[in-house]
């Protein structure tokens, strides 16, 4: 069920017409919906009945707001951090740390200490050098780090290039054919509880095949290494199930997805884990826009400015990505229209030629599947300042992230003396 539609001739985020907030937040900003997040978070849970004891950490990348992890963590969901930033969020959401899995190429020495020192459930290693700091670490400070080993499978996931993550020549996990022996080494090391795998192979996947295909790969390197005496109880499938970004496009479901990973990882006998992010949070949000004019300066179609910008949602200029576009309060009439920003780059543009909604100034729009990827990628570049964000639940909503002010960014900036 969606919980952005249209109710009297205007669209609402459950009970709330996305007009009041408009009006009493201002545009742009984020508006999420925790029935939404809620729904998406047993459906999720659900779609893995098949698997024993899953353990589920939301991808705080995905969207680190303080309120949504509240609200995921109150469904019993972990964390899947990639920065000491997000370790903290996710401590403040009360994620209990043994739910905290902390993944990426880039921990820096003080993050892996952060780590230990909250005692998290696991850290996902990428590579030996890692292990081996990590080693350290945790033996000069008395403490036993539980790790799983992030492989490469070499697997294509059939998504955009910029965030496919399983392809031999992408920077994350160790090749899968030197795993034994990098697993081997570093389950010797004192300080590392050496005690499974971890795989995640890219964001945004539209077929479940890729997926298979690497835990397939996963499976046999598990057997592998208990073969040679290595001992392996857990294994973490990552995240990635893409989501619809256009109206009535299908894609496999969380149903499809824990189905075909009960059957692949049946034989397997660990404990298994998920760091999914999008499918959670992206249709859970949208983004608010209003717009400032319309420009019809030649033949062509016109260009509907908005007042979001591709510091507020980066992903249509950074990966060509659509989110379809509607009007808040629509009049029945469609055209063809350019929908940009004021950011002065060509790049600040949502959609070419796009029949849509027609829109006139002063009217509001929103970008749907924004609640993923969306405010947390914002920037303040041309001195924009930081988008809000609103958690709407049933009749009430509150401002879960202040509209930082292009002032308040520079007041953390210092003019030295000697200018
Ligand atoms: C290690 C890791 N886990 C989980 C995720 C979440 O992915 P998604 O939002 O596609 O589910 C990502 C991002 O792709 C990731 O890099
Ligand atoms: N930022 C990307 C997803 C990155 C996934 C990170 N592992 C997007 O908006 O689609």
């Amino acid at each position: 069920m969606d919980h952005f539609q249209l109710r009297d001739g205007v669209l609402h985020a459950e009970d709330i017409p996305l007009t009041r907030i408009a009006e009493e937040v201002g545009t742009p900003v984020y508006v999420y919906s925790r029935a939404t997040l809620v729904r998406h978070a047993r459906v999720f849970r659900e779609a893995l009945s098949g698997v024993k004891d899953p353990h589920i950490a939301f991808a705080v990348k995905s969207n680190p707001n303080l309120a949504v992890l509240k609200v995921l963590s109150r469904e019993g969901y972990g964390a899947d951090v990639v920065s000491g930033g997000e370790l903290v969020r996710a401590l403040e959401a009360d994620m209990a740390p043994k739910n905290i899995v902390f993944s990426g190429v880039g921990k820096t020495d003080a993050e892996l200490l952060q780590g230990l020192e909250a005692d998290i459930g696991q850290f996902n290693i990428e590579s030996q050098e890692e292990g081996r700091e990590l080693a350290a670490i945790a033996a000069a400070h008395g403490k036993i780090a539980r790790c799983a080993l992030r492989v490469n499978p070499d697997v294509d996931a059939r998504t955009h290039e910029k965030i496919s993550t399983g392809k031999a020549e992408n920077k994350f996990g160790v090749p899968i054919h030197r795993a034994v022996e990098i697993y081997a080494t570093l389950a010797a090391l004192p300080g590392l509880d050496m005690r499974g795998i971890a795989v995640h192979i890219g964001s945004q996947l539209s077929t479940l095949e890729p997926l298979e295909t690497a835990f397939g790969k996963v499976g046999e390197l598990i057997a592998e290494l208990r073969a040679q005496g290595e001992t392996v109880t857990h294994a973490d499938l990552g995240g990635g199930l893409g989501v619809p970004y256009k109206a009535g496009e299908v894609l496999p479901s969380p149903a499809e997805y824990g189905a075909m990973v009960a059957r692949v990882t049946k034989d397997w006998d660990v404990a298994l884990s998920f760091e999914p992010g999008r499918v959670i949070a992206g249709n859970a949000g949208i983004l608010l826009t209003r717009v400032i004019r319309v420009k019809r300066s030649s033949n062509a179609s016109p260009f509907v400015v908005v007042d979001a910008a591709m510091n507020d949602l980066a992903r249509p200029a950074m990966y060509g990505a659509w989110h379809d576009i509607e009007a808040v309060k629509p009049s029945g009439a469609k055209s063809v229209s350019h929908i940009v920003g004021p950011i002065c780059e060509t790049g600040d543009t949502f959609a070419m030629n796009r029949e849509m909604d027609t829109l006139e100034s002063g009217d509001l729009a929103v970008f749907r599947t924004a609640g993923a990827y969306g405010a947390t990628m914002a920037s303040s570049y041309n001195s924009r300042g930081f988008v809000a964000e609103v958690l709407v639940d049933g009749d009430k909503y509150a401002v879960v992230a202040d509209r930082l002010a292009a002032a308040a960014i520079m007041d953390a900036e210092r003019v030295p003396d000697w200018l």
